[in-house]
C-alpha cells in the first residue's frame, strides 16, 4: 500500500461494486468499511459481484477505518449521505495534502465534503447504476446506468481526469462533465420520484407507471427543478429523466413521457426497488431523506421557491421510518391530497 492506493470509503453496494471492478483491472485498491463481518468476508473470500450484468468474485484488500495507516491521494466516498460528515472526518487524516475525495453518492454531499477538506480537494461525481449489498462479501449489480465526474468549478484537473479514467474502467460510457452540479440536481429530481416510489411496496417501474400518481411525480419533479433553476443550476437528464419536462411552463405531455421513460428504464434491472425502499423494508433503518430531500426544501426557502410536495414526502418517509405508517399505496395516495 502506498499513497497511490485508491481508498474506497464505504464498501457497500456502490463502493464495493466500483472497488471490485477497479481491483479486477489491476488497480491498487483498499476497501474501507465499518461493518466488521463484511471486511472479514472480503479479506477472506474476496468480493462477490452478482447479477445480470456480470458475475465474478474478486480478491480484494479490506480494512476497518481504525486499521487504515498512511496518507492517500485518491479517496472515493460511498457512504449514505447522512454518514458523510462523520466519514469525512475519519478519512481526513488519511488524505494527502495534494489528495482529493470523490463523492460516489446521491445528494449534494460535495458541499459538506468541501467544508471539511476544502473545495480544491473535493471532486464531484454522479452515479445512477443499481446495486444492493446482500450480505457480507456479496453485492448484487442490478444494472448499468449513467455515471459522470467533474470538477466542482467545471475546470477538469489531472486528478479529475484520472477519476474519469478509473470510472471508465467500470462504466465505459462514463462522462467527464463541466457541469457536475447539473447531474447532481438532475439526480435530485429523479431521486425525489424514487423516494415517492418507496412509499409503497411495489417496484419502481410499477409505481412510475401508475397513471393515478402521475400528478405526484410531476409535482415533485417541478419543485426540484424550480429550486435548481432559482440557484442558477442547469440540470441535466439521463436514463429517462428529462429535466426540461419539469421546468416551469413545460407541458404535461413532456412530463408524462419522461415518467414513462423512467418506468421503462427501471423495468430492466435486477434491482427492482430503490435503495430507499430497501432501507425501509429490508434493512429497517433510516433513509437519506433529510440529507438528500429535505435539503431541497431548505434551499427552496432560501430562494423563495415553495416546496409543499417535497415537505409532504419528507414527512411521509419519516412516518414510515418511525413506524407511524406502512409502505402502501394508501401512503402514496396521501401525496395526492396536496
Ligand atoms: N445502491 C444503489 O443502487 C445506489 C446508491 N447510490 C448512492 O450511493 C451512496 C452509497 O449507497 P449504497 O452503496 O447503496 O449504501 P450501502 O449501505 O450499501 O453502503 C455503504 C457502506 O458504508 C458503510 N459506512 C457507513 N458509515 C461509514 C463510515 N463512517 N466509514 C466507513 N464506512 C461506513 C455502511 O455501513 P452501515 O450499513 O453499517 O451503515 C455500508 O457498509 C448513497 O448516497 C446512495 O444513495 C447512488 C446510486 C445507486
Ligand atoms: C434506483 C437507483 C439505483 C437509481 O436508479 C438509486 O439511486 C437508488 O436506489 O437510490
Amino acid at each position: 500500500m502506498n499513497e497511490n492506493t485508491i481508498l474506497i470509503w464505504g464498501a457497500g453496494a456502490i463502493g464495493g461494486t466500483l472497488g471490485a471492478y477497479f481491483a479486477r483491472a489491476g488497480e491498487d485498491v483498499l476497501l474501507v468499511d465499518i461493518v466488521e463481518p463484511h471486511v472479514e468476508a472480503m479479506n477472506r473470500e474476496g468480493l462477490s459481484i452478482e447479477g445480470p450484468v456480470e458475475t465474478f468474485r474478486q480478491s480484494v484488500r479490506a480494512a476497518l477505518p481504525s486499521e487504515v495507516k498512511g496518507e492517500f491521494k485518491r479517496i472515493i466516498l460511498a457512504v449514505k449521505a447522512h454518514h458523510t460528515r462523520e466519514a469525512v472526518r475519519a478519512l481526513k487524516p488519511h488524505l494527502a495534502a495534494d489528495g482529493t475525495v470523490l463523492s460516489a453518492q446521491n445528494g449534494l454531499n460535495e458541499i459538506a465534503i468541501a467544508e471539511e477538506v476544502g473545495a480544491e480537494r473535493t471532486v464531484g461525481c454522479f452515479v445512477n447504476f443499481g446495486a444492493d449489498w446482500l450480505e457480507p462479501g456479496r453485492i448484487l449489480f442490478g444494472n448499468r446506468a449513467a455515471v459522470a465526474v467533474g470538477a466542482l468549478d467545471g475546470k477538469a484537473t489531472d486528478a479529475v481526469r484520472d477519476y474519469h479514467r478509473l470510472l471508465s474502467i467500470f462504466e465505459p460510457k462514463a462522462v467527464l462533465t463541466d457541469n457536475i452540479w447539473g447531474y447532481l440536481w438532475g439526480k435530485l429530481g429523479y431521486g425525489s420520484l424514487l423516494f415517492a416510489t418507496a412509499l409503497t411496496n411495489a417496484s419502481m417501474s410499477e409505481n412510475l407507471a401508475s397513471e393515478r400518481h402521475f400528478p405526484v411525480y410531476r409535482r415533485l419533479g417541478q419543485e426540484v427543478m424550480a429550486v435548481a433553476k432559482a440557484r442558477g443550476v442547469k440540470p441535466l437528464g439521463f436514463n429517462g429523466f428529462n429535466p426540461d419536462a419539469f421546468m416551469p411552463g413545460a407541458d404535461e405531455d413532456a412530463a408524462r413521457r419522461s415518467v414513462a421513460d423512467m418506468a421503462e428504464f427501471n423495468r430492466h434491472t435486477a434491482k427492482t426497488h430503490s435503495g430507499i425502499w430497501r432501507d425501509l423494508a429490508v434493512r429497517k433503518r433510516k433513509t437519506e431523506v433529510d440529507a438528500q430531500i429535505a435539503i431541497i426544501a431548505t434551499l427552496g426557502q432560501e430562494s423563495g421557491v415553495p416546496t409543499p410536495a417535497i415537505r409532504k414526502l419528507v414527512g411521509l418517509i419519516h412516518d414510515i421510518e418511525d413506524g407511524r405508517r406502512e409502505q402502501s399505496w394508501s401512503t402514496l395516495d396521501e401525496m395526492l391530497t396536496l
